[in-house]
């Protein structure tokens, strides 16, 4: 249950691009990771994601440290935060950053898992706040949920058809 959405994309292609790499896994399973964790939501919903290589899109995702460009929430460096995103709407609209300062990887061992984080971090590029219940993918809290596992609980569902129908 939410404490309330914000107002979701008034569209239903979105564009997205992936600005930047991080160097702790392999790209095309970064690319995996990212595509996987749209894919959750867009089973949910009626937006398609179309991926660009240049170009403004709607979703911009970039690894990036401490103070970084004009984005007005700055990194922590290692642990704390993993990654932020800004809510539907023009510029920053919708844009995903990740910590590079954090070892990502997709195969459990140390560090945080892309998939999982990107999910969550979608869910905010989609209109969603964060639910109190602690199944939710989009608790404010990191919990390793098995990634193999369908990690979109009722709670998440019932948001974000609030907002998508
Ligand atoms: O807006 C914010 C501010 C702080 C955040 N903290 S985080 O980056 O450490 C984070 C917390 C939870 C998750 C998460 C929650 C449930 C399942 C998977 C990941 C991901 C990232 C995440 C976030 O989106
Ligand atoms: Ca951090
Ligand atoms: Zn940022």
């Amino acid at each position: 249950q939410y404490g309330y959405t914000l107002p979701g994309w008034r569209k239903r292609k979105l564009t997205y691009r992936i600005m930047n790499y991080t160097p702790d896994m392999p790209q095309a399973e970064v690319d995996e990771a990212i595509q996987k964790a749209l894919d959750v939501w867009s089973e949910v919903t009626p937006l398609m994601f179309t991926k660009i290589y240049k170009g403004v899109a709607d979703i911009m995702i970039a690894f990036r440290t401490r103070v970084h460009g004009w984005c007005p929430r700055h990194f922590d460096g290692p642990l704390g935060v993993l990654g932020h995103a800004f809510p539907p709407g023009p510029g920053l609209g919708g844009d995903m950053h990740f910590d590079e300062d954090e070892n990502w990887t997709t195969k459990n061992a140390t560090g945080f898992n892309l998939f999982l984080v990107a999910a969550h971090e979608f869910g905010h590029s989609l209109g969603l706040s964060h639910s109190n219940d602690e199944r939710a993918l989009m608790f404010p809290n990191y919990v390793t949920l098995d990634p193999s596992k369908y990690p979109l609980s009722q709670d998440d569902i019932s948001g974000i058809q609030s907002i998508y129908g």
